[in-house]
C-alpha cells in the first residue's frame, strides 16, 4: 500500500486532476489488471496505444491514471497525473512503490549485443560461490539465491523488475547481477534503479528492426553509462569500436578491460582449446573451464566487475576458474567415446556463424564438425536459406532439423533453408524433419573426437510444433543418444 503523493516525489513534472492522495495497492500497465485502488499507466506500445484503454480502465474502477493526454470526460472519483512521458513516469513510480529497492543492493546490469547472460550468470555463480545472498535477472531466468522464477524478457518491464528486487532484498541478496537489453533502456524499463555498476561487452548490428538505425542503438546502450551515479562504476570493453564512446557522458568511475590494448583489467591468451581457456589475468596465469576467445572476455568483464565490487582479486580468481558457462551457451558434453557435443543457442546467422567460428579455431585439424541446425518458425524467414548456408560452408557435415516450427509447416521451413545450400556443399547435407531424430542421426555418423554442434535452442526445455509445446532439451537428448548408441 501506498499514498500516491508519496510515489510521485521522483517525477519531474507531472499535473493533478481529481482526488490528490488516494490509496494505492498496486500498479499495472496492463488495462486487463485494473480495478479498484489500481494506478493504471497508459503507455504507448508497438501495437496498443494504452490511452486507449484508459475508459475501460474506468469502467472496471481504477483509481490512478497516468496519461500523457488531458482526459476528455474525466469522472470525479477517478485521479488523473499527466506526465510527458507515462514509461518514464512508470520506471520512477514503480521504484518508490516497492521502495526503492535497489537503493538497498549492489546491482549490476550488464549491456552490450553479445555476452549478457553469459556475465550476469557467471557473476551470479561467482557471487554465490564467495558466500552471498545474490540474485539473477536474465534471459534465460531470474532467480533468488538457488530458486528460480521464470523469465520472460531479458529485461522486465519497470513494474515486474522492481517488485522482483525487492523480493530479492527481502530474501536478503546483497548483490543482484541483470542483463539491460536495449529495448529496456529505450523503454525505461531501468530508470528509476539505481545500478552500483555498469557493464558493457560490445556491439554489433541487432535488433535493428526496432531501432531503425545503428546510431539510434548505440544511443540507447549510451543511455545507460549516461544516467549512471558518480558512485558506480563503468566497465567498458575497450577492444570494442564502441566501448570509449559508452564512456564519454558518464559521472560513473570509468574503468577499461581488454585483451589487445592497455587498460585497467588486461587478459592474454595463452591457450584455447576445447578444453578450456588460459589466461594472463593481472599478472597471474589461471585455467578456466569456458571455451572461446570471446568468453576470454567475459571472464575479464566479471574479474573486473567483481573486483570493483570490493572482492579480493585472488579469491575472485580461484572461484571463476572453477565455474562452468551459462546454460546453452556454448555449452558442452563429452561422450564416454570422446564424441565432443556442444549446445548453443545461437538462432541468428550472425550468431552461428561465431559459434562455428570458435569451433574452427579450438579444434585440431583432424577433428570433423557435424552441425545440427533448425530456423524458428513465425520469424524472420530470411534468415532460413542464410543460416543452412553458413552452416554448409563452415562444417563437415550438416543435418538441418526443425527448431520451434511454431504453427509453420516443419517441412516447408527446411525446404526454404536447404534452398541456400551451394550446389558444392549439398552432398554435406541432409534434412530430418525431427530434432530428436537428427540428433541420433549424428551421433550414429559422429567417429570418436568428433564435434557434433546442436545449434538454435541453447537452454530451451521445450519445442513449439503446431502450437503445442514439449519438453524437448538438446544437452539432455545429446547426453541419453551417447548412453543408448554407446558412443
Ligand atoms: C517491442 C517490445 O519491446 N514490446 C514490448 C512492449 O509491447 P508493445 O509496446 O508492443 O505493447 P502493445 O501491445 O503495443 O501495448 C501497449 C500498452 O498497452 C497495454 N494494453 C494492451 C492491450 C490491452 O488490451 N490493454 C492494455 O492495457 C499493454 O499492456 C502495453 O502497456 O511492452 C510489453 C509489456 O511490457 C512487452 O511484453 C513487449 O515485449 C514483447 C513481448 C517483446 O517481444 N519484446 C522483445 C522484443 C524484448 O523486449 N526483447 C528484449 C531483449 C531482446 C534481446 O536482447 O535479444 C528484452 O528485454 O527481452
Ligand atoms: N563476449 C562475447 N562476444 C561475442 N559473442 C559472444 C560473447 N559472449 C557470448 N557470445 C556468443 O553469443 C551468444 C549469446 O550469448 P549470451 O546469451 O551470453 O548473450 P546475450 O547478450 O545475453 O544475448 P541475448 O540478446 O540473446 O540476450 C553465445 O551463444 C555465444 O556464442
Ligand atoms: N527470442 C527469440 C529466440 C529464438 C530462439 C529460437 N530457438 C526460435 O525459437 O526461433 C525469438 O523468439 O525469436
Ligand atoms: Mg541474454
Amino acid at each position: 500500500m501506498a499514498q500516491l503523493q508519496n510515489l510521485l516525489q521522483a517525477i519531474p513534472s507531472s499535473q493533478l486532476l481529481g482526488p490528490t492522495n488516494p490509496e494505492l495497492s498496486a500498479l499495472t500497465m496492463d488495462s486487463r489488471q485494473a480495478g479498484p485502488g489500481v494506478a493504471f499507466f497508459a503507455i504507448k506500445g508497438t501495437v496498443h496505444d494504452g490511452h486507449d484503454f484508459i475508459t475501460q480502465t474506468i469502467v472496471q474502477g481504477v483509481s490512478v491514471v497516468f496519461s500523457e493526454k488531458q482526459p476528455e470526460n474525466a469522472p470525479a472519483n477517478v485521479t488523473f497525473v499527466i506526465v510527458p512521458d507515462v514509461a518514464e513516469a512508470m520506471g520512477h513510480v514503480a521504484a518508490a512503490f516497492y521502495g526503492h529497492p535497489s537503493k538497498q543492493l549492489k546491482l549490476v546490469g550488464v549491456t552490450g549485443t553479445n555476452g549478457k547472460t553469459t556475465c550476469v550468470t557467471l557473476l551470479h555463480k561467482l557471487f554465490r560461490e564467495l558466500g552471498y545472498n545474490a540474485g539473477l535477472l536474465s534471459t534465460v531466468q531470474n532467480q533468488i539465491n538457488e530458486t528460480v522464477i521464470p523469465a520472460t524478457h531479458t529485461t522486465p518491464d519497470a513494474i515486474t523488475l522492481q517488485a522482483l528486487l525487492a523480493k530479492m532484498v527481502k530474501a536478503g541478496c546483497t548483490h543482484v547481477f541483470m542483463e539491460v537489453s536495449s529495448h529496456a533502456l529505450v523503454q525505461h524499463r531501468v530508470t528509476g534503479v539505481e545500478f552500483a555498476g555498469a557493464v558493457f561487452t560490445n556491439l554489433s548490428h541487432d535488433h535493428l528492426d526496432y531501432h531503425k538505425t545503428f546510431d539510434e542503438y548505440i544511443r540507447a546502450k549510451k543511455l545507460f553509462f549516461d544516467n549512471l551515479s558518480p558512485k558506480a562504476f563503468a566497465l567498458v570493453n575497450s577492444d570494442d569500436k564502441r566501448g570509449m564512446v559508452m564512456l564519454q557522458n558518464t559521472k560513473g568511475e570509468k574503468k577499461t578491460y581488454a585483451l589487445r590494448k592497455e587498460a585497467d583489467f588486461k587478459a592474454r591468451l595463452l591457450d584455447n582449446s576445447i578444453q578450456g581457456l588460459q589466461l594472463e589475468l593481472d599478472g597471474q596465469e589461471v585455467w578456466f573451464k569456458l571455451i572461446g576467445t570471446f568468453n576470454a572476455y567475459n571472464l575479464l568483464a566479471v574479474y573486473g566487475a567483481a573486483v570493483l565490487l570490493g572482492e579480493d582479486p585472488q579469491e575472485v580468481l580461484t572461484s571463476l576458474s572453477s565455474l562452468t558457462s551459462a546454460a546453452g551457451r556454448f555449452d558442452y558434453v563429452v561422450s564416454p567415446g570422446m564424441i565432443t557435443g556442444i549446445v548453443d543457442y545461437a538462432h541468428t546467422p550472425d550468431a552461428l556463424e561465431n559459434v562455428l567460428q570458435t569451433i574452427q579455431q579450438i579444434r585440431k585439424p583432424e577433428q570433423k564438425v557435424i552441425t545440427i541446425v533448425g530456423c524458428g518458425g513465425n520469424r524472420d524467414a530470411t534468415k532460413r536459406p542464410i543460416m543452412a548456408d553458413i552452416a554448409a560452408r563452415m562444417s563437415d557435415r550438416v543435418i538441418l532439423t526443425s527448431d520451434n516450427p511454431r504453427d509453420e509447416d516443419p517441412q516447408e521451413i527446411l525446404n526454404q533453408m536447404q534452398a541456400g545450400v551451394k550446389h558444392t556443399d549439398l552432398k554435406k547435407v541432409l534434412s530430418v524433419v525431427d530434432r530428436k531424430e537428427a540428433i541420433k542421426t549424428a551421433v550414429m555418423l559422429a567417429d570418436p573426437d568428433e564435434i557434433i554442434l546442436v545449434a538454435g535452442k541453447g537452454h530451451e526445455t521445450y519445442q513449439e510444433v503446431k502450437g503445442q509445446r514439449s519438453p524437448f532439451d538438446d544437452k539432455q537428448i545429446l547426453q541419453e543418444t551417447f548412453t543408448l548408441l554407446q558412443k
